[in-house]
C-alpha cells in the first residue's frame, strides 16, 4: 500500500518534468540543479514536539508511531523533533496534532532556527513571519524563563492572521507581537521596556512572568501599533537607540519556492503559466531579489553590534542564495560570515559559484565553507539555503 503510494506519487513527478517547459529545463541548468531533487519521493518527514506544554503532555516516540501509523525515530538532542516515514496516516488525523502537541515542520527550517543560537534574554526579529513555523519554534526555543520576546513582520494581510491564529492555537505568544507591515521599511524597536517588565514579574513571581500583567503602563504605547501582541507588549514604548536594537534578526525571505516539490506540482497543475511568470520574467526576477537584499539590509540595520542574522530561503537558484550574499557581504563591511551548524546525517549540497566569478575568490571561498544548501539527494530534506551573518 505505501509503495504503491510511492510509486504513483514517483509516477506523478517523472510525468510533470517530462512535460515541463523549456524555461523550466533552462533555468535548472542554468542553476545547475540536478532535476532529480523533484524525482525524490520517500523522503522523512518530521514533527515537533510543543514545548511549551508540560513535560508531561509530551507525546512519546511510541504515541506518535501508533497515532501515524509509520515508523517513527527521533532526532537525538534537537529540540523535539521526530522523523517519520512518508504515506503512513495524514498529519492533520492525527491526535497529537489535533490536540495542538506537536507541529509539521522540516528539518532543514528547523535548522535555520537553530543557527540563531537562541539565549532566554533575546529579542529575536522576525521581518518576514508568515505562516509562523520558525517564529513558533523561536518562541518554544526562548522558554519563559528569561525576558526575551520576539517580533515578527510580514506584509501579506491573510497570512499575518494565519500567523496570529497559530500562535493562539498552541498557546505560544505570550512574548510574541506581531506586525502587519514591510519587512523593509519596518524600524519599531525591541521592547526592552516590556522586557524589564517581564523580568522584574518574574522575579516576583519565581521565575513564572505573568503576560496579562495589569500593572503595565498602558499610556506608554509607541507609535506603530501592532497587529497583534499580548497586553505586555501591546503598549510597549518603542523606545530607540542602541540597546534597543535586536540580539537576533531572521529574514527567511519571499522567494520562488522551487526548492519545494509541493510548488512544482502545484506550478504543473496550474499549467506552469505561474511558473513561467514568476521564474523567467526577467523583471519579477530582479524584483524579488532586490525584495531580498532590501529585508536583509534592512534586519541588519535592526540588529545589535555582536549579534546574529540569519538568512534564508527555499529556492535553489543562485541568484536568490549565493549571489544576494556576496552582494551583501560586499555591501556591508561589518558582517561577517560564520559557519551554520548541521547536524550529523543532514549534509550540505553544494554551494555554487556566483557567475563570472573565479572559483578562488576569497569571498565566495567564505561563502561556500560557511553556508548551507540542503536538498532532497544531499540531505533528504525540502530545499533550504542558509546564511548565517554576524555583526562587527
Ligand atoms: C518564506 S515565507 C516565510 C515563512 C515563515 N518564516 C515561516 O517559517 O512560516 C515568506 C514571507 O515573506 C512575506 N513577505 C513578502 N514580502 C515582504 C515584505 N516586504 N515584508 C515583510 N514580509 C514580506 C510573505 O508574505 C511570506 O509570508
Amino acid at each position: 500500500m505505501v509503495e504503491a503510494q510511492a510509486e504513483g506519487e514517483a509516477a506523478v513527478i517523472e510525468d510533470i518534468l517530462q512535460h515541463a517547459p523549456s524555461s523550466f529545463l533552462k533555468f535548472l541548468s542554468e542553476n545547475d540543479i540536478n532535476k532529480d531533487v523533484y524525482k525524490v519521493v520517500d523522503l522523512p518527514r518530521f514533527v515537533r514536539v510543543n514545548t511549551a506544554l508540560n513535560e508531561a503532555e509530551w507525546p512519546t516516540e511510541l504515541d506518535l508511531q501508533e497515532q501515524l501509523e509509520t515508523d517513527v525515530w527521533p532526532i537525538p538532542d534537537f529540540f523535539g523533533f521526530y522523523a517519520f516515514k512518508p504515506h503512513g496516516r495524514r498529519l492533520m488525523d492525527c491526535e497529537a496534532y489535533k490536540t495542538n502537541k506537536i507541529f509539521g515542520m522540516d528539518i532543514s527550517s528547523a535548522l535555520a532556527v537553530a543557527a540563531l543560537d537562541i539565549q532566554p534574554d533575546d529579542h529575536i526579529l522576525d521581518l518576514c513571519c508568515a505562516p509562523g513555523a520558525k517564529l513558533c519554534m523561536m518562541s518554544n526555543l526562548l522558554g519563559r524563563e528569561g525576558a526575551g520576546t520576539i517580533t515578527g513582520v510580514d506584509v501579506s494581510a491573510h497570512r499575518i492572521a494565519t500567523c496570529r491564529k497559530l500562535l493562539k492555537r498552541y498557546q505560544v505568544g505570550d512574548r510574541c507581537r506581531l506586525f502587519h507591515g514591510d519587512g523593509t521599511k519596518f524600524h519599531v524597536h525591541a521592547p526592552i521596556q516590556s522586557a524589564r517588565h517581564i523580568k522584574a514579574i518574574g522575579a516576583r513571581t519565581n521565575g513564572q512572568a505573568e503576560p496579562n500583567d495589569a500593572t503595565f503602563p498602558q499610556s506608554t504605547a509607541g507609535s506603530v501599533k501592532p497587529y497583534w501582541a499580548p497586553r505586555l507588549l501591546r503598549f510597549d514604548p518603542q523606545v530607540s537607540g542602541s540597546e534597543a536594537l535586536y540580539d537576533k534578526v531572521v529574514v527567511d525571505a519571499e522567494c520562488t519556492h522551487d526548492g519545494s516539490i509541493q510548488h512544482i506540482i502545484k506550478y504543473s497543475k496550474n499549467g506552469w503559466k505561474d511558473f513561467e511568470n514568476n521564474f523567467m520574467d526577467a523583471n519579477r526576477l530582479d524584483n524579488l531579489t532586490s525584495l531580498q537584499r532590501n529585508l536583509m539590509a534592512n534586519g541588519w540595520k535592526m540588529l545589535k553590534r555582536g549579534a546574529i542574522m540569519v538568512y534564508s530561503t527555499c529556492s535553489l537558484s543562485i541568484a536568490q542564495n549565493e549571489e544576494n550574499v556576496y552582494w551583501f557581504l560586499q555591501h556591508h563591511p561589518d558582517a561577517s560570515l560564520h559557519v551554520v551548524p548541521t547536524l550529523a546525517g543532514f549534509t550540505s549540497g553544494h554551494i555554487k559559484t556566483v557567475p563570472n566569478m573565479m572559483e578562488d575568490d576569497q569571498v565566495m571561498n567564505e561563502i561556500k565553507s560557511k553556508c548551507v544548501r540542503f536538498d532532497p539527494i544531499a540531505s533528504r530534506t525540502s530545499g533550504l539555503f542558509i546564511a548565517r551573518f554576524l555583526k562587527a
